[in-house]
């Protein structure tokens, strides 16, 4: 049994969650709740999402700066050099069971990159940047591959012509995609690569503090997005989708009114809903307007209104309840479910983004190191002896 506090602690020292708390400078982004923007190396995320490829971001992330021509074109050779399925990796994957989550391949991926990576224990930026290239290329043949054999599909080969994101979809479903649907999967690329000292990546920071190596912390910062409070509230919004079902015989008010409904009914149950809410945005997250748009592309593209209409009354009862506002993880779900891919898929391709914000903090956290150890307030038995 719990007991009261045996030191002369005050509970407000306490920091639950350390929540409000400034832990570190970072350059890399600049999360403001106030005036709700997001700032990628001083850029805001929509000018990046709206002229950008998710390449260029990702050089930008890591390098600090746009690529010039030339550095682009390098950047995108060595990306697509890289996209094959390392073929240990396959075996390792073909004997995972099926009843694993696909973020189990994810986190497990990460881990065997490191275990044959030659230079996993070098951590100079240089080799670090090699790393976190290396990753990155990688993981989309992964994710890919995982749900294709989930369907029992066979694997499709990467194509060195597309860019990341049609590639990505190439290799997911064998079809050549569609602009309208590579444009809104490349948005959500942006938008997820990178958010500051989210729970994934202040992991990877604390794992990178003890000068353990990057694919440590990758594998570590997967396991910290898995979960439905992060990254794993993707997933969790579209299971709430199918709990009130999906008719696409409906109209937008029908499915509008039974969503109402059922949020309703779920708030009065003190549930708490996934895709609501965020840890620092109080006012809506800055980049979900970003993302509603390219969802609302796919609606009229793929003629969804009923989609819509869930989307568009939950998010009505919610904010009439509790004026809570949906965070990215929102409008990812549903867009992500009309491009085709698997429920349990959504998170990996969060993992698949992320992948370039954590390495960025990586190296970040290496060229001005402190061993991340904070203190804790013990609240258990008074000293006691052995008979
Ligand atoms: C990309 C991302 O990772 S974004 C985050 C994705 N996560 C989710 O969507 C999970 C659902 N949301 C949540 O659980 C929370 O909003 C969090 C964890 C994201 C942020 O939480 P915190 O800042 O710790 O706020 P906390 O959970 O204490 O909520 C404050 C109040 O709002 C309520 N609330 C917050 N989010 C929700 C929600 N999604 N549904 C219902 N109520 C909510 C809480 O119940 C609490 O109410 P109370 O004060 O009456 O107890
Ligand atoms: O910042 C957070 O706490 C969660 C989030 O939105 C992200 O990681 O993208």
């Amino acid at each position: 049994m719990t007991q009261a506090p045996s030191t002369a602690q005050s509970d407000s020292a306490i920091k639950k969650g350390l929540a409000g708390v400034v832990v570190d400078y970072t350059a890399i982004s600049k999360v403001n709740p106030e005036t709700n923007s997001l700032l990628y190396r001083g850029y805001p995320v929509q000018e990046l999402a709206a002229r950008c490829s998710f390449e260029e971001v990702a050089y930008l992330l890591w390098y600090g700066e746009l690529p010039t021509p030339d550095q682009l074109s390098e950047f995108e050779a060595r990306e697509r050099a890289g996209r094959t399925l390392d073929p240990v990796l396959k075996q390792v994957i073909d004997q995972l069971p099926d009843t694993c989550h696909p973020m189990d391949v994810c986190r497990t991926a990460a881990s065997v990159h490191g275990a044959r990576n030659p230079k996993a224990a070098d951590s100079s930026r240089e080799a670090n940047l090699a790393k976190a290239l290396e990753l990155f290329a990688a993981m989309p043949a992964v994710v890919a591959y995982d749900q294709r054999r989930r369907r029992g599909q066979d694997p499709i080969e990467p194509r060195e012509d597309l860019g990341y994101s049609a590639n990505f979809l190439w290799m997911t479903f064998g079809e050549e995609p569609a602009p309208e649907v590579v444009r809104a999967f490349e948005v959500s690329m942006i938008l997820y690569a990178e958010h500051s000292f989210n729970a994934s990546t202040f992991t990877a920071r604390v794992i990178t503090s003890t000068l353990s190596d990057l694919h440590s912390a990758v594998t570590g910062a997967i396991g910290a997005l898995k979960g439905p409070l992060h990254g794993g509230a993707n997933e969790a919004v579209m299971e709430t989708f199918e709990e009130i079902g999906i008719r696409d015989d409906e109209t937008h008010e029908q499915a509008k009114v039974r969503a109402k409904a059922w949020m309703d009914e779920a708030l009065a149950a003190k549930k708490k809903v996934m895709g609501f809410g965020h840890r620092v945005y109080k006012h809506g997250d800055s980049r979900v307007p970003t993302m509603k748009a390219a969802l609302d592309d796919l609606i009229a593209f793929y003629g969804r209104p009923e989609v819509l209409g869930l989307y568009d009354g939950l998010e009505q009862s919610m904010d009439e309840a509790k004026g809570i506002k949906p965070n990215l993880d929102y409008p990812t779900g549903p867009a992500y479910h009309l491009m085709g891919f698997d429920i349990p898929t959504f998170t990996p391709l969060f993992v698949a983004s992320r992948i370039v914000g954590w390495t960025a903090h990586i190296m970040e956290q290496l060229e001005s190191n402190s061993l991340i150890r904070p203190l804790s307030a013990y609240n258990g038995p008074d000293e006691r002896h052995l008979d």
